[in-house]
């Protein structure tokens, strides 16, 4: 195509929010007409199913749950009247606590402020409040907010550590819709021992966002924690940034919780509009089936050239995989759907992997976010003319356009500046164009039975590691692995039943292994 040919197409095919200041330009992706038109039968669809959706209709069949997270920015369209109060009553409630929190008016019992916040959450009760924290937090927020996020052990000292006696002035989010999820469970006990350890009454630096009557609502009510904020079963994880999961963390920050919303509303009603070419969303999920073939085999590479967007493609990651990756779709076929996500940040990333996107496996399709505004205030010249933000965009345009002349396709977003109603509105985008991809593709969106399994699987290993320790006890000599697999009823286990051993071993659980390490099957092991 030629260079006029392609401005003509980039206008063609460029969509712009007057309200947001957001661009969305797909015409990089090498679409024709006759894909378009072939597609518009699918689209009909999941304009149908979306409104369907928001209207409450049961569209995560297999766990007989609602998907609302749209009436979180408009409360007015959640189905019943006294949904669309709750939602208001937790917004409310929300930003008194935060204010109270600001204001001193809640503080910690021998101080005056609280300083700082001790997030636990793992996945959608951690990913949004990473990204929306890492995006919007002022330079010196009221408080300092840091995340636990896994069950790492050294992880989690990390966070101890650096906050030392700022335990005292710390906040602690226990943040977990089922409130039965390991991770964040581990957590919260390893971290009210060390209040403990400083003397410090847990219950009155906890607050608990979960849903209401879950195993951590339950403990939180009977302990007294300082406050509980609810989340609602048709809240999915990964779309729970915009209910107390992310606005508690986001308003606790001094973050413009009601402008995320506002920003996320208006992308809401584009994204409603039932027209492909009108409608972002529809755009980028589009270009997404185009791109993969509607069966996934390309890379989303996000790219955001822009720092404090670093985190938009973790939270992408969560968003898109665990609700497009499935093995059967709605009418039970083996289908093995999904888009891979990565990325991190232009122009870093050109000086690590987007070699291989230039020149190497063309299993990708690139989408650069753009930030228009450089910085507030004036920049200082690097070269005569020239700001360090010309380079940063110079790297962004270049960077599209050697990919294109390379045959790879890009996306790029466009938005004015990182802030709380662009960061509202990139979220909406993205559910949305997750929810009409998966329409698109017939998945359920809404479900992630596969995360099950592996929790399932866990659980098995670590009932097997009370067996073995239970058996241990009753032997009066060292066992090899095999013996020790056959008396534990777990023949099929030997070598689960191994590294269970090396890892206790490795952590002076007291359990020796005797041998040569390298030759797993002539350990012997006895407890110390
Ligand atoms: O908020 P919860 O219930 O602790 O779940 C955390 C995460 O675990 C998952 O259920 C599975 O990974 C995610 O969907 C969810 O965001």
């Amino acid at each position: 195509m030629t260079s006029r040919a392609l401005w003509q197409r980039y206008q063609d095919w460029l969509y712009f929010h007057p309200g947001l200041g957001l661009y969305l330009d797909i015409s990089r992706m090498r679409f024709d007409d006759a894909f378009v038109a072939s597609l518009q039968p699918k689209f009909d669809k999941a304009f149908t199913d979306m409104v369907k959706l928001e209207k409450g209709a049961i569209a995560n069949p297999d766990e007989n749950r609602m998907v609302g997270h749209y009436w979180l920015r408009n409360p007015d369209l959640a189905p019943t009247p006294e949904l669309t109060q709750e939602i208001v009553q937790t917004l409310e409630q929300i930003e008194a606590f935060a204010d109270q929190v600001h204001t001193g008016a809640i503080h910690p019992p021998k101080e005056s402020r609280f300083t700082d916040i001790i997030s636990i959450g793992i996945g959608g009760s951690a990913l949004g409040p990473q990204f929306v924290a890492e995006a919007l937090s002022p330079d010196l927020p009221p408080l300092q907010i840091h995340f636990i996020d896994n069950s790492d052990p050294t992880g989690i000292d990390r966070v101890l550590a650096q906050l030392g006696n700022k335990l005292a002035t710390t906040l602690v989010l226990v943040i977990s819709k089922s409130g039965g999820t390991p991770e964040p469970r581990n957590g919260m006990i390893e971290v009210k021992q060390a209040y403990t350890a400083q003397n410090l009454d847990f219950a009155k630096y906890a607050v608990a966002i979960t849903g209401p009557g879950s195993n951590l609502d339950q403990v939180a009510k009977s302990e007294n924690w300082l406050a509980r904020f609810s989340m609602y079963d048709w809240v999915g994880g990964r779309t729970s940034e915009m209910s107390a999961v992310g606005l508690v963390p986001a308003a606790l920050q001094g973050i413009d919780i009601r402008a995320m919303l506002d920003g996320a509303k208006e992308m809401d009603d584009a994204t409603r509009v039932p027209n492909l070419k009108n409608n972002p969303a529809a755009l980028l999920a589009l270009a997404w089936y185009f791109s993969g073939n509607g069966k996934g085999e390309k890379d989303m590479v996000v790219l955001p050239y822009k720092d404090s967007l670093l985190l938009f493609s973790r939270y992408l990651q969560q968003l898109v995989m665990e609700s497009l990756g499935k093995e059967k779709d709605l009418d039970g076929k083996t289908v093995y759907q999904g888009i891979a996500v990565y990325g991190n940040k232009g122009s870093t990333d050109q000086h690590a992997y987007v070699q291989q996107l230039r020149e190497g496996v063309p299993n990708f399709f690139a989408t650069l976010i753009e930030v228009l505004e450089d910085r507030q205030g004036k920049s200082p010249e690097v070269d005569p003319g020239v700001t360090s933000g010309d380079y940063l965009c110079g790297f962004l345009l270049g960077t599209r356009q050697a990919l294109y002349e390379n045959n790879r396709d890009s996306i790029t977003v466009s938005i004015p500046q990182v802030n709380a109603r662009t960061v509202g509105a990139l979220i909406a985008l993205y559910e949305r164009a997750v929810g009409l991809y998966a329409s698109l593709v017939n998945v359920n969106a809404y479900h992630q039975p596969g995360v099950e399994a592996g929790k399932k699987a866990a659980a098995v290993i670590l009932d097997l590691q009370k067996r073995v320790l239970e058996v241990l006890k009753t032997q009066k000599k060292a066992l090899s692995m095999t013996e020790l697999a056959d008396i534990v009823g777990a023949a099929e286990e030997v070598e689960a039943i191994y590294k269970i051993l090396r890892h206790l071993h490795t952590n002076n659980r007291g359990v020796v292994l005797t041998g040569d390490l390298a030759k797993p099957g002539s350990l012997t092991v006895s407890l110390g």
